[in-house]
């Protein structure tokens, strides 16, 4: 610590530029993108069962959508994206569209779970 109470070794988060390779053409970020989506889309689907749970344990269609719930994760993950070097304005805007088609797609598995329960 030096004498203003700041640590002597501050470390910032990485940019998000310099997580990426550096690429020559288009067809080389594409081929980066790709990939990261080749990573995500398995992880969103993995999300989304956890959606199908939720509508398994919510009592009701009107718990499905939780405000509180939504303002907590904006939040959370605003944050993460601060710490990662990102834009928690982008990643924002992303998880709110998600949240939104995870919102609609749990109302449906809600009544798809009940439907089926009365074969
Ligand atoms: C899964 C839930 O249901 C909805 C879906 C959310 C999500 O996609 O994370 C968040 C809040 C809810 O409106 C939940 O309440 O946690």
């Amino acid at each position: 610590m030096n004498s203003t109470a700041t640590p002597d070794t501050v470390t910032e988060p990485q940019l998000a530029i310099d997580k990426t390779v550096h690429c020559k053409d288009m067809a080389e970020v594409r081929k980066h993108v790709d990939a990261l989506d080749d990573i995500l889309v398995p992880l969103l689907v993995e999300r989304g069962g956890y959606m199908t749970q939720a509508a398994r344990i919510k009592p009701t269609q009107g718990h499905v959508r939780d405000e509180d719930r939504i303002e907590f994760i904006v939040a959370r993950v605003r944050a993460r994206a601060a710490q990662e070097g990102g834009q928690p304005d982008v990643i924002e805007a992303i998880y709110r569209s998600m949240m939104e088609a995870y919102i609609a797609y749990e109302h449906k598995e809600f009544d798809r779970l009940r439907d089926a329960s009365t074969d």
